[in-house]
């Protein structure tokens, strides 16, 4: 028998007799009923055990590099990252499960930064769906999670579904392992093993189990898994274009002259997803412009999108968005809108005239600098958003927001290869930061191509460029 045999087996020994592992019949938080249950909590009242698991842990993460914090899923492996960090020296973060209403709001306690690489500890890993709510509270601050080390991995599923959402699970014990140290030990008889190993196989994931498992993490997935799962028709359109023409670039076509803007349209047409405008900008609009721009996006097969960002009451913009001079509803199949008066807006564009196949881009959070915008605000946009699943193609913003939402696409403005801000408060990130560190599924690009000495080249830069990205985001 090997020393590591002889320690995982003691260890085994241990956790039985205090009672850490228990046999009977016991219900899950499911409600299905297993003959074997953890309790890591009692852990905290052994602390030579609890030395025992640390350096156990701190074992299997000697493989993993690059680790800049820990942070423990709330509430039983808190004392047990606790433990590791003193022992590593690695800083430790801490989750909140709720944000205090008072205070800083902080769902993410400790000292971190954006980038920072945190390694997850957690005690049982069964579905892995608390692994999961906490690595998207860190990837909500920008903290990249990518392992997870566990003390008992349960074998139904976890690991599976983990690797699905771009986390590996490293475990010291599987559970037909800790079975067998508890027989060979004889604290258990193999009768016992055998209505284990039968509850193993009888509780596999399945595919659909799987698909009620939490949703995948949108930065992982690709843009053809995810126009599946688009509740809302352009979403899904668009979600098709960028995966069919590899691009995921918006031109903001911010001239003001029509012309223009149609020989432009021609020319970056093979290189975009969606042809942003603002159709008020234009000194020479003529309702004649309108054909032309629509035979070119269908020819090229890219998205109208006006910017029109409606913030009225509902009654107004259903008049601004189907009637005038523009009729926005007969053309822009994308719209923008604040989240600032609420639900009416969006039932105005929901209910007005026009073409049906229509989606709307809510506004959480904006480029300027000195925006107004705070995070409830950002939080009460992404809950507005949720409301109109059929209605909200996706959100713009500036971070990675609604991971847990795969459907729905997030569109970041701000968008240059180089300078960091226009003289009025624009501020800028580059193709690559937007992509891997900021989220963006659609990156909208104006200046940054219009002004460009030569616009068709730099389009097809940038579409590169952020192309580029979102292969490498999926793929690690
Ligand atoms: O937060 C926001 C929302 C929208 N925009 C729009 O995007 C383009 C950006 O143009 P650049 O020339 O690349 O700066 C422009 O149409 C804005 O109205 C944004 O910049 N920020």
């Amino acid at each position: 028998m090997s020393a590591e045999h002889q320690k995982l087996k003691a260890f085994a020994v241990e956790l039985f007799q205090i009672k850490a592992v228990k046999f009977g019949e016991f219900k899950t938080k499911v409600g299905l009923m297993t003959p074997v249950y953890f309790d890591l909590r009692v852990i905290v009242s052994y602390p030579e055990i609890m030395k025992t698991l640390s350096h156990l842990l701190v074992d299997i993460l000697k493989d993993i590099k690059n680790i800049d914090i820990l942070c423990g899923v709330p509430y039983t492996a808190l004392p047990i990252a606790t433990a590791v960090s003193l022992e590593t020296g690695l800083p430790m973060v801490m989750r909140r499960k709720e944000a205090k209403d008072y205070g800083t709001k902080k769902l993410i306690e400790g000292v971190f930064k954006e980038g920072d690489k945190c390694l997850i500890v957690e005690d049982v890993v069964t579905s892995g769906s608390s692994i999961l709510e906490t690595v998207r509270d860190l990837l909500n601050e920008g903290i990249k999670c990518k392992d997870a080390v566990v003390l008992l991995n349960r074998e139904q599923g976890g690991a599976k579904i983990l690797e699905k959402n771009g986390i590996r699970m490293h475990a010291v014990l599987s559970l037909t392992e800790i079975i067998q140290y508890l027989v060979e030990a004889k604290c258990i008889d193999s009768e016992m093993q055998q209505k284990v190993q039968k509850y193993l196989a009888e509780t596999q994931v399945t595919d659909a189990v799987l698909n009620k498992a939490p949703p995948a993490n949108r930065l992982k997935l690709s843009f053809i898994e995810r126009s599946k799962l688009a509740k809302n028709p352009v979403a899904a359109k668009l979600f098709e274009i960028m995966s069919a023409k590899q691009t995921t670039l918006c031109l903001a076509a911010d001239l003001t002259d029509a012309t223009k803007i149609l020989n432009l349209a021609e020319q970056v047409g093979p290189y975009i997803c969606a042809l942003k405008t603002h159709i008020d900008i234009i000194e020479d609009f003529h309702s004649n412009f309108i054909e032309p721009l629509k035979d070119i996006a269908k020819r090229h097969n890219f998205v109208l999108f006006e910017d029109r960002k409606f913030a009225d009451i509902g009654k107004t913009v259903e008049f601004q968005y189907s009637k005038g001079i523009y009729q926005i509803s007969s053309w822009a199949s994308l719209v923008t809108v604040h989240s600032l008066t609420g639900k009416g807006v969006l039932d105005a564009i929901k209910g007005a005239t026009g073409n049906p196949e229509r989606g709307v881009f809510l506004l959480a959070e904006t480029s300027a600098a000195g925006s107004l915008i705070t995070d409830s605000y950002t939080k009460s946009t992404l809950k507005l958003a949720s409301e109109y699943p059929d209605l909200i193609s996706g959100i713009v913003c500036q971070n990675p927001l609604f991971l847990d939402n795969p459907g729905l696409i997030q569109l970041t403005p701000g968008v240059k290869i180089e300078s960091k801000v226009d003289n009025l408060g624009q501020q800028y990130n580059t193709p690559d930061l937007v992509v891997a560190e900021k989220g963006a599924d659609v990156a909208v690009v104006g200046r940054g191509i219009t002004e460009a000495c030569d616009p068709v080249a730099a389009a097809q830069l940038y579409r590169e460029m952020l192309w580029k990205a979102y292969s490498k985001r999926i793929a690690v």
